[in-house]
């Protein structure tokens, strides 16, 4: 069937992920077909809005190449179906997108999809407590912390829960507004503009540390902020610094901004790391055994967007090979990745890490005092400027103050020993490894 076709070949365009979470959920609703109209039944408003906005184009565009002529691509809710009894001209179909002043979210950004740590646990908390009563508890909300952490998952999260609870949710970044408000001010359209960033029930502005010094458009968006503040309506905002560090900021907004409440995200910590790759596997149909999961997180640094692609372009590297991912073709195919992380690293930034963790002072590290815990801080030191430095075992030794290379060689061995029979242990060090490769002091 030509629909088929076309599905095979868009398969061959996208990636898998995009293929199972998206496409493979919509069904070819034939009977409403022709060869002016392309109409496929989606299981839910999210991913109709998702697949109409992103893949209707690259549908209606392979159509034409098998065909010779564009089609209009429908994309039908399939509960409408039931409950309409939609009759047999397909232009009656309500389509899903047309009538609603919505802005598309991405549909895979959902509270479930969300994993919880404590570096996130209080933005999670905010974030899920407003979507159930937008409005009624903190306005604003503002979200902020470092880049690939989660904060556009959140905020969208919010948008997909309340979306889905019939509000009208406006989702922008500063950069999408600054474009708009400037677009519509050139058209002289400036009442369309604010009729829709100021008729939602929820507004929710990502990277909002880009207003810094753009005059003109904080000052539309400090009245935008206004009436929807005293109209009741939720405001939820995203940074990566919180609202006092943005530079170029009125005082006025910085002010309102810190009116409701604050959340940031911090780093993950190891094990919301191994979580969020099993989850992130769960959803794509990864299969990585533990091992293999504990090493990327313990390596990939903590940017989740980093840690994403590195697992989908192992995956994809897999399946190109027809490989079966084991640990050491993980870390063969990530070795350059890990590689360029790791040139920064010096002996003294393993020395401060571990003794800021560990308690003790940096000097003590290197010292010879015997206590039980300076001489294992001293060996994981050891062992961690092994593995993540290029210094041979002679230098080590004399960094150390240690008699000769086979005293450091039997440090590592110590350590390995221990990592091999004691699973804190290891997490711990994988910790520790962590921290100095993302320099955290
Ligand atoms: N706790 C988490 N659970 C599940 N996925 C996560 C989590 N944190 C981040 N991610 C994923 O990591 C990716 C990057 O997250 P996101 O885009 O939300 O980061 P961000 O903080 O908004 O970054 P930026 O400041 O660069 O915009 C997304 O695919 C997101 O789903």
């Amino acid at each position: 069937m030509l629909a088929d076709t076309i599905i095979e070949l868009l398969k061959e365009e996208i990636s898998s992920q995009e293929y199972d979470r998206y496409i493979k959920q919509l069904k070819f609703h034939e009977k409403a077909s022709n060869s002016d109209q392309m109409v496929f039944l989606a299981p839910n408003i999210l991913i109709a809005n998702w697949v109409k906005t992103k893949y209707s184009d690259k549908i209606a565009h392979l159509f034409e190449l098998k065909t010779g002529k564009k089609p209009e691509i429908k994309i039908v809710l399939k509960e409408h179906l039931k409950t309409t009894k939609v009759k047999s001209t397909p232009v009656e179909m309500i389509d899903a997108i047309k009538n609603t002043k919505n802005t598309i979210l991405n549909p895979s950004y959902t509270f479930d999809s969300f994993v919880v740590g404590s570096s996130n646990q209080y933005a999670y908390t905010a974030a899920k407590s407003i979507a159930e009563k937008p409005g009624v508890m903190y306005n604003p909300v503002f979200i902020y912390g470092p880049t690939g952490l989660g904060k556009t998952h959140l905020i969208h999260a919010i948008g997909n829960y309340v979306q889905g609870r019939g509000k009208i949710v406006i989702y922008a970044t500063i950069e999408q507004f600054m474009n708009d408000f400037t677009y519509n001010l050139r058209n002289q359209s400036m009442d369309r503009f604010r009729e829709k960033y100021r008729s939602c029930d929820v507004l929710l502005i990502d990277d909002t540390q880009f207003l810094s010094n753009k005059i003109q458009t904080q000052e539309e968006f400090f009245h935008t902020f206004n009436e929807l503040h005293s109209a009741g309506k939720q405001i939820v905002l995203t940074s990566d610094k919180p609202p006092k560090m943005i530079n170029g900021l009125e005082d006025r907004l910085k002010s309102r901004f810190e009116w409701g409440l604050i959340a940031d995200i911090g780093l993950p910590e190891l094990e919301t790391k191994i979580a969020i790759i099993k989850k992130k596997c769960e959803l794509d149909g990864i299969n990585l055994n533990s091992d293999i999961v504990n090493y990327i997180a313990a390596n990939m640094g903590d940017n989740i967007r980093e840690i994403e692609s590195a697992i989908i372009n192992l995956n994809a590297y897999a399946s190109l090979m027809r490989q079966e991912i084991t640990l050491d073709f993980a870390k063969n195919v990530m070795r350059e990745q890990i590689k360029e992380r790791r040139e920064n690293i010096s002996l003294e930034d393993i020395i401060q890490i571990i003794a800021k963790d560990l308690n003790i002072k940096p000097s003590e590290i290197k010292s010879t005092k015997r206590s039980k815990n300076i001489v294992e801080a001293r060996r994981i030191g050891i062992y961690l400027a092994r593995t993540l430095t290029p210094n041979s075992m002679p230098s080590l030794a004399t960094y150390f103050g240690m008699k000769d290379h086979t005293a450091v060689s039997h440090n590592i061995k110590k350590i390995n020993e221990i990592i091999e029979t004691n699973e804190s242990f290891k997490l711990k060090v994988e910790d520790l490894k962590n921290k100095i490769l993302t320099k955290q002091m």
